[in-house]
């Protein structure tokens, strides 16, 4: 890492807006897991977490759902470190076989709404039963790849700024910073 970029991910830090804390997400998550849990206790669902964002939201949800379940992985990325999206990419498919399964999938945000839909449909095509969606963060603003498009279970609305945190990154870094911040245009 050069100087000038490690001074710029601190000033991006120092700058950024606080949206919802850790323990607002904390709440959120515990929240949802409740939902999560009335939804599936009992039908032996497969949650499927979407790397790299998704693996912050799946940590904290996890050991809130005292249910049998399974746990796997899928790896798609439509932005890699840049602030706009564009094709979404596979990069790891998941190991499971999905055929007759209940998909729960986990990532950290909905923005567009291009990577859970094409998820999604990769799920269903592989034969799972059913197939939903559990997020983090729904960014609220009129560009939703289907009009009004919702995930089945959402944690917190931000509006429409550049995301970090909570699993999200600014450059590939601070997906650990302990909240939701919005960078500054200025940052
Ligand atoms: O709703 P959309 O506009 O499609 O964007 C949402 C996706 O963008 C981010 O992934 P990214 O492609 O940045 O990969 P990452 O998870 O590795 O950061 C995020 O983790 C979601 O998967
Ligand atoms: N880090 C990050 N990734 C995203 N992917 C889609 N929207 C966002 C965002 O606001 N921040």
């Amino acid at each position: 890492m050069t100087p000038e970029f490690k001074q710029e991910l601190l000033k991006v830090r120092a700058e950024a807006r606080l949206l919802y804390s850790q323990a607002q997400l904390d709440d959120a998550v515990r929240r949802m897991a409740t939902e999560i849990t009335a939804r599936y206790a009992d039908l032996n669902p497969l949650l499927l977490t979407v790397m790299n964002g998704g693996v912050v939201f799946a940590g904290r949800l996890l050991p809130e759902l005292d249910f049998p379940l399974e746990v796997d992985y899928l790896h798609a990325s439509r932005y890699g470190a840049a602030t706009t999206g564009s094709t979404l990419h596979w990069r790891v498919s998941p190991g499971t076989n999905l055929a007759g399964r209940h998909v729960l999938i986990l990532d950290d945000i909905l923005d567009v709404g291009a990577t859970l839909l094409a998820i999604a449909a990769a799920c269903e095509e592989q034969g799972a039963l059913s197939v939903a969606t559990a997020v983090l963060v729904d960014k609220v603003h009129d560009r939703k790849a289907e009009p009004g498009l919702k995930a089945d279970f959402t944690g917190v609305e931000t509006e429409d700024a550049y995301l970090f945190g909570g699993g999200m990154d600014y450059k590939g870094y601070w997906r650990n910073a302990p909240g939701i911040f919005a960078v500054e245009d200025n940052a």
